[in-house]
């Protein structure tokens, strides 16, 4: 059986991984805040951890892995989005999920086995703020409930950091309720207009932090295998979590495994709502962008890189694409290269795994006498390992957009353009539709129009 190694932030070292259970292998990755589209920075995990889970699949068999992503649909910015709309908060936050699942779909992410939200979860978050307040570790102070950090003498162990530079390095919000100005919030008092729900600690919600904790437990136990998330989400996020669930479950070890992504960068800096640098899933797939090719730029750099979006990827990506789902056609699923499952289980070497998808098809296109049945039978598995040249993300690479009223337009600005010998909007069409990135053909039969590798549907004027 292929042995999975995996960096391991808690360790700071690549480890075997050793399941608790293989029969039932638990991860957890934290899922979107819903209250508006998701970015591409935001999709970096979610693939990553999407081609774990079909790692892991293949590895222990696919009904013996468990996978949580959660929807955290309470939080102070989707209270904020609903003050600025004038929404009701379950109409965004049902819009936000409905549209996450389209775009996740649309790159070709398997849906996790749970996706949990936190207000379905509010009693099992009540029980565990209660059992830490009875064990010493947090307290009640004006409607709040918090986490005291020096009563969990680990506090700061994933990160490697003192209490001291962590005070120093983030915004700690200091509040009179508060003992140590580190503490953080596991309940909060709702005003009017703000969902909350009744509580020991009176009428309110819960902090952030909880929410994961109570969800993870709930679904996955006291002890589980993976937990993962941007390396963003290290500090305060992961800190708390494991202070929490750590000090309400003595007995567990929580998550054995943390993998923190690097991120999405735009001109260096982290691509993220708050800056307000970012561009969504959807306005990639609305420019033309097909889901697959989204998805194999961004498995193209090793998770633990930071890394760019350019057009020249997507544009080189399309063109590999179209190649190898050329390849493809009619070969049946086998199981895939050993090679490729022990670059994805090398620390979840994807580029390495491309790598090596390039010189299969390389290998099966450089013989085109041979009918390579095995070859490629082997290679279409191995490519869906990584979620690629899947059936649902297929058909893109035939009509990505339909050109067919352009061709129309064009051949009979021609027709026009003999007789007069003007051939000015000719030209003028031409030129734009090169511009787009379309590869135009005209020959004596008629007009041919072909989404070309740079194709930029954003560019076509209408006709
Ligand atoms: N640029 C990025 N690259 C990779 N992962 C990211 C990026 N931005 C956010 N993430 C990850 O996406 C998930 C959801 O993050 P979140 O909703 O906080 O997005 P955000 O853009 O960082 O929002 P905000 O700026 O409002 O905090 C987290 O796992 C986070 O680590
Ligand atoms: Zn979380």
């Amino acid at each position: 059986m292929t042995t999975i190694r995996l960096q391991n932030t808690k360790t700071r070292k690549r480890e075997d991984f050793v399941p608790i259970d293989p029969q039932n292998v638990r991860m957890y990755l934290c899922g979107p805040t819903v209250y508006d589209r998701a970015h591409l920075g935001n999709s970096r995990n979610v693939l990553l951890f999407d081609v774990l889970f079909r790692l892991l699949r293949h590895i222990y068999g696919a009904d013996h892995v468990t996978y949580v992503r959660n929807f955290t649909d309470v939080d102070d910015k989707i209270n904020a989005r609903a003050a600025e709309t004038g929404r009701p908060i379950s109409d965004i936050t049902e819009e936000t999920v409905g549209w996450y699942h389209a775009d996740m779909d649309a790159l070709g992410a398997m849906r996790p086995t749970h996706e949990p939200r936190a207000t379905q979860y509010i009693p099992q978050m009540i029980a565990m703020i209660e059992d830490l307040i009875a064990k010493g570790h947090a307290y009640a102070a004006e409607g709040h409930a918090l986490f005291a950090v020096d009563s969990y003498a680990d506090y700061g162990a994933l990160s490697g950091r003192s209490v001291d530079d962590m005070i120093a390095g983030a915004r700690v919000e200091v509040a009179p309720y508060k003992r140590n100005p580190m503490d953080f919030v596991l309940w909060k008092p709702s005003g009017e207009g703000v969902p909350g729900w009744d509580s020991p600690w009176g009428y309110g919600r819960p902090g952030w932090h909880i929410e994961c904790s109570a969800m993870a437990h709930d679904l996955l136990g006291a002890t589980f295998d993976i937990h993962g998330g941007g390396n963003d989400l290290q500090f305060p996020h992961h800190e708390n979590e494991i202070a929490q669930s750590s000090c309400a479950c003595p007995e567990g070890e929580f998550a054995r495994y943390w993998i923190h992504n690097e991120m999405l960068q735009v001109e260096g800096k982290k691509m993220s709502k708050s800056l307000g640098n970012f561009f969504t899933i959807r306005d990639l797939l609305d420019q033309g962008i097909p889901g697959e090719v989204i998805r194999i730029v961004m498995l193209g750099t090793h998770y633990g890189k930071p890394m760019d979006w350019t057009a020249a990827k997507a544009a080189q990506a399309t063109k590999t694409l179209k190649a190898w789902r050329k390849l493809i056609k009619g070969a049946e699923e086998v199981g895939p290269d050993q090679e490729v499952v022990d670059l994805l289980a090398d620390d979840l070497n994807t580029a390495g795994a491309l790598m090596r998808l390039h010189a299969m098809a390389k290998e099966i296109a450089a013989n085109p006498q041979k009918d390579c049945h095995i070859e490629k039978a082997v290679f279409l598995s191995s490519a869906r390992l990584l979620g690629l040249l899947t059936e649902e993300l297929g058909g893109w690479d035939a009509a990505t957009v339909d050109l067919s009223a352009f061709a129309d337009k064009l051949g009979a600005l021609r027709a026009q353009a003999m007789e007069t010998k003007d051939f000015a909007a000719v030209d003028a069409m031409k030129s734009m539709l090169l511009g787009a990135g379309v590869e135009v053909r005209m020959s004596k039969t008629g007009v041919e129009l072909e989404a070309g590798p740079a194709f930029d549907a954003t560019k076509l004027e209408d006709v």
